[in-house]
């Protein structure tokens, strides 16, 4: 039962300026206080009220029930629904004061309009709809985001990353990724939360290279203002720390406070606990920056639980040729064209160095889908700065690297295209570079496109 009490000196002025319905009877049942409105809803005024007995409103139909008894009796707070003589319905919150010796001494009752409630109810319902469509949307454009569009894991380094990450998924360990940029450590970070326990809350990402240093403990554990940090929005999911070895010595340190302790300060100084499991990138060699010095060791141990390396795309081979036919697949749907690689640009692409891996193979792709003239996509449609000359001299050719039959496309090409300009028709074409006419024709049409 809990006890409340009330200040002499105040009552009459809490009653007096409150804009609310509120009646204070004694034990006996008599009304000693009431509010300015009170009475609005029974058609009396506040003044006819006190002094009268609520027994008595009871039974004139005034209070449909009265409250007070019903408090005197239980002597713990009673809420009820009253109809009043107005014809509305009134929700009333009736609760006891209590003397020193334990007994009800008064009965406090607050009334509110049943309407206002229904609006509030209403209301609730609305937020409580909008709250279960939102969850429903949320979770869809987690599993749409979930689903890369055609991953490729045909390379055995890739394949036995994926299965690593996949494995180290249901451990709720931290997770190490390495590799150059563009090589899929985040697709991969994303994979594993999506097969991890915490894969129906968030999954959130902070690019530790781009962040300015000022800003990164505001991002992580939110501001005074309001700004809610991410180790507080991912609660219950992952956290995805870009470029881990790009943070400064002092954020490392940082950051290796919070993951030790699992909880962070805010500014006023509370302690906040989470529970995030954090996944980081880098993209050299962590151990060796340890030694060195230029990473914090007990960050290193924090984090560096299962690590899993991202090989360049340069020594997949095997992701390489499947992702080109896929980027040029997905680019021509993109921009409503057909195009077709010819085996020699498909070999010269194969050769590529592609030191931003496979983000830089997906912008030569689609340059390569804008930018082509004819329907056979051949090196000559190769974005300039990949373009190689192919030069006048054989040594110059050979120094440049160029796979042999990207030189033969280019050079059957050109001299398709200078013979026909010179002799105008496929037949003396064919004469002039002792050809079948019929090969001359297959030839034009595999250059020039439909
Ligand atoms: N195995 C894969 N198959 C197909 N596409 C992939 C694969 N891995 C990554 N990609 C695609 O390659 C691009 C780069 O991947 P991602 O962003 O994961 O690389 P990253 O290593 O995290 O890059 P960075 O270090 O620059 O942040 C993305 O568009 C991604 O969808």
């Amino acid at each position: 039962m809990s006890i409340f009490s009330i200040n002499p000196d105040t009552q009459f002025e809490i009653i007096d300026s409150t804009d609310e319905d509120l009646i204070v009877t004694n034990r006996a049942g008599v009304i000693v206080q009431a509010s300015r409105i009170s009475g609005r809803h029974y058609g009396v005024t506040p003044e006819s009220l006190l002094g009268r007995s609520v027994y008595d409103l009871e039974q004139e139909k005034v209070f449909v029930p009265a409250i007070t008894p019903l408090v005197l009796k239980e002597k713990k707070k009673v809420v009820l629904v009253q109809d009043t003589p107005n014809g509305t319905r009134e929700l009333i919150i009736g609760f006891p004061l209590f003397d020193e010796a334990g007994e009800v001494e008064h009965v406090i009752s607050y009334s509110c309009e049943w309407s206002e409630l229904v609006v509030i109810q209403d209301y609730l319902n609305d937020m409580e709809a909008e709250m279960a469509r939102m969850k429903e949307e949320l979770s869809l454009l987690r599993r749409e985001a979930a689903v890369p569009e055609g991953l490729v894991l045909a390379s055995r380094s890739t394949s036995e990353a994926f299965a690593g990450g996949l494995e180290a998924a249901e451990l709720d360990v931290p997770i190490l990724l390495y590799g150059e940029h563009g090589t899929g450590k985040a697709t991969l970070a994303r994979e594993i939360h999506v097969h991890s326990r915490r894969s129906e809350e968030a999954f959130l990402t902070l690019d530790c290279r781009t962040v300015p240093e000022a800003l990164f403990e505001r991002e992580l554990t939110g501001d005074s203002d309001g700004k809610i940090g991410m180790l507080s929005i991912a609660e219950g999911g992952t956290l995805y720390l870009e470029g881990i070895d790009r943070l400064s010595p002092y954020l490392q340190n940082r950051l290796a406070g919070w993951l030790k302790e699992k909880k962070y300060q805010t500014m006023e100084g509370a302690e906040v606990p989470f529970d995030v499991r954090i996944m980081a990138s880098a993209e050299g060699d962590l151990s060796g920056a340890v030694q060195d010095g230029a990473f914090s060791r007990e960050l290193f141990y924090l984090i560096h639980l299962v690590p899993i390396e991202l090989r360049p795309l340069m020594d997949r081979k095997e992701d390489l040729s499947s992702l080109i036919p896929l980027f040029l697949d997905r680019f021509c749907e993109k921009h409503g064209v057909r195009k077709e690689l010819s085996q020699g640009l498909f070999e010269y692409l194969l050769e590529c160095p592609w030191p931003g891996n496979i983000d830089e193979l997906a912008n030569v792709m689609e340059r390569l889908v804008i930018g082509g003239r004819n329907k056979l996509l051949t090196a000559d449609d190769l974005p300039m700065e990949y373009r190689v000359p192919a030069g006048d001299s054989l040594s110059e050719i050979e120094m440049d690297g160029r796979p042999l039959p990207s030189i033969l496309e280019s050079v059957e090409k050109r001299v398709l295209m200078a013979a026909k300009q010179k002799y105008g028709t496929t037949t003396e074409m064919a004469k002039q570079l002792g050809i079948s006419q019929p090969s001359v024709v297959r030839k034009l049409k595999k250059y020039e496109g439909e």
